[in-house]
């Protein structure tokens, strides 16, 4: 398993992380069999396998669950998950209480907050303090879609980038181990990069980041209705699994499946002292 000093050394020696989400059991064994460096329980596991509108739905025992399931599946994997919206916002001590309940219960190696306000500073401080790796989330922050109107490039004026500049300053000076920048034009991320000694991991942020996420329905194209554009889509999996379906309940329908070699059979004298049909 990669550790946090590993992930800084990889840096340095421009050697790309690589990450994906995962929400579950197998999901999360393909992807350590894949050999990624890390994996993040995203909280857009509310949007991509429990069909809610936003993260912004998505509860504490809901990331829990699925964190458990993904760590279980990855043992030898370094697995973050996200704190869900408003877990991390109503007190310092309920934050804490929160983080204490996230890694104590799921068994993963480090927590994921958004934004860089001075609570969230503080908040990164304590942890790491208390021994949690943070990892900072900038830039298109989905747990403020309601204020940020939409799901949008971040950091398009001189004011917003500015901002980004010091908000990961901010928070490597607070303790973070790593940055996931999202949605960020290309120049920015570069520049934010290279003003760090902690790794930053893009998603929609070019290919200048020490790392790259993508959630991992989109990149195999499983049941997701509407893709983001820095989405390489490598598989086309739904479709796959959708024909093999198809085919299943055709045979079903058809009679052709199940066939003897999906059957358990009697011993023929006991069916005839039963008086069992053929
Ligand atoms: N399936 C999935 N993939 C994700 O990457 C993802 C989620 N869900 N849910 C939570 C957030 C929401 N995310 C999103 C959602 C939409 C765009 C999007 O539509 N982006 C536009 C850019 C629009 C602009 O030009 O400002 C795009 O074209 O990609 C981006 C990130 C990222 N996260
Ligand atoms: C898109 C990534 C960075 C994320 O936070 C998530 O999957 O929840
Ligand atoms: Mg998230």
């Amino acid at each position: 398993m990669k550790s946090t000093i590993q992930l800084k050394e990889m840096k340095k020696n421009n050697e790309k992380i690589t990450m994906v989400t995962a929400y579950d059991f197998p999901s999360a064994k393909i992807v350590e069999e894949a050999e990624m460096d890390m994996i993040l329980v995203g909280d857009s596991l509310g949007m991509v396998v429990l069909g809610y509108s936003s993260t912004v739905e998505v509860t504490m025992e809901d990331m829990i669950h699925h964190a458990k399931a993904v760590t279980r599946g990855a043992p030898n994997t370094f697995v973050v998950v996200d704190m869900p919206f408003m877990s991390y916002h109503i007190s310092m001590e309920q934050a804490m209480v929160n983080a204490q309940r996230l890694m104590q219960k799921t068994n993963a190696q480090a927590l994921k907050l958004e934004g860089a306000s001075p609570d969230v500073l503080q908040l990164v401080k304590k942890l790491t303090d208390a021994g949690v790796p943070v990892i900072g989330h900038l830039g298109l922050t989905p747990q403020s879609v309601h204020v940020l109107g939409g799901y949008r490039v971040q950091g398009k004026d001189k004011a917003t980038a500015l901002k980004l500049i010091d908000d990961a300053k901010k928070l490597e000076q607070n303790g973070a181990i790593s940055i996931v920048l999202e949605c960020v034009p290309d120049r920015l991320a570069k520049h934010i990069t290279k003003s760090l000694s902690i790794p930053t991991i893009g998603i929609g942020a070019g290919k200048d980041c020490d790392g790259q996420v993508l959630v991992f329905h989109d990149l195999l194209q499983y049941g997701v209705s509407y893709t983001p554009s820095f989405v390489e889509k490598y598989a086309q999996t739904g479709d796959l699994i959708k024909e093999a379906l198809k085919t299943y309940n055709n045979e079903v329908r058809t009679q052709q499946f199940p066939t003897e070699s999906h059957t358990f059979l009697m011993e023929e004298s006991l069916a005839k002292e039963l008086q069992l049909e053929e």
